[in-house]
């Protein structure tokens, strides 16, 4: 269902591992999915229901077979994912995944601010732009202010997922994109990055997908919700239908697909 000010915009996306094989595999059937500036829609689904596939198309991992994607009314299903790197930001499970190790914190940030900038990266970083990142790195509330020249490899898994949420979030893309980024890490850890993201979100006003197992963060977080079976939306909720749901209402949803709950992993069970 397609808006005009749709910020993203997927109109019957179908996705095919292996076509014409005996391995055939269809994981997204002719989606469709509009989000407005400012959505920031969960997903859950059962294993394999094609969640990642969805995020995949988004960025540009894969072609989709059929369908259209558009970013702002910009049909971006045959830019490569390095040309819609500009519009799109991502934060993978493994918090290994989205920074350097070798480079410091300020490095890192200063490599995410020239991402989606024309310029390209500027060599030095000027006084204005370090108190930026001390500003920005306060908000995570783990001391990173008081130490850009660090190596990013020195800090724990649960910092630099805090990090790449950061580096992900401050130079406001078009769209974020969040592929179960708390799953990785102890509870601890993944209760503040899941605040840390409701609140960048809140703060940029993005436009965000979060895949994730847990369903009380995907009750909590965001303003809409939707519920992923074999390459099928199969549910949604809205914002107003969201505040009043609760994790039993999701199994109950489940239970309707035959075989969902069988489907279903522990982690999303327990969670
Ligand atoms: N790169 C790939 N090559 C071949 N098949 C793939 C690939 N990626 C996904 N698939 C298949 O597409 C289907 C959807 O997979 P996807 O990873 O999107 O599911 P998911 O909902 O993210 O699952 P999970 O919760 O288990 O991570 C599955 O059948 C999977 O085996």
């Amino acid at each position: 269902m397609s808006t005009p000010q749709a910020k993203l915009d997927l109109t019957n996306v179908t996705k095919v591992f292996y076509p014409h094989t005996v391995n055939e595999r269809v994981a997204l059937k002719a989606v469709s999915l509009s989000l407005r500036e400012g959505d920031f829609v969960t997903i859950i689904g059962s294993n394999g229901a094609g969640k990642s596939t969805l995020l995949n198309v988004i960025a540009g991992v894969h072609r989709p077979e059929a369908g259209s994607i558009r970013i702002d009314g910009r049909e971006v299903s045959r830019y490569a994912d390095f040309q819609r790197a500009r519009y799109i930001s991502r934060v993978f499970q493994d918090p290994m995944a989205g920074t350097s190790p070798h480079l410091t914190i300020e490095q890192n940030l200063a490599m995410a601010l020239a991402r989606g900038s024309r310029r390209g990266l500027r060599r030095g970083v000027s006084a204005r732009k370090r108190d930026r990142f001390r500003e920005e790195l306060a908000t995570l509330e783990l001391g990173l202010e008081d130490r850009l020249g660090v190596r990013v490899g020195m800090l724990s898994g649960g910092q630099r997922q805090a990090l790449s949420l950061l580096m992900a979030t401050f130079s406001e893309p078009e769209i974020l994109l969040l592929d179960e980024h708390t799953a990785a890490l102890d509870p601890q850890r993944a209760a503040l990055v899941t605040r840390l993201t409701g609140e960048a979100v809140r703060r940029h006003g993005l436009t965000a997908l979060m895949v994730t197992h847990n369903m009380e963060q995907a009750l909590h977080l965001g303003n809409r919700l939707i519920m992923m079976h074999e390459g099928d939306i199969i549910f949604e909720i809205d914002a107003e239908a969201k505040a009043k749901a609760t994790v039993p209402d999701l199994m109950k949803e489940f239970g309707k697909i035959r075989g969902a709950t069988e489907a279903l992993s522990d982690r999303t069970l327990l969670g």
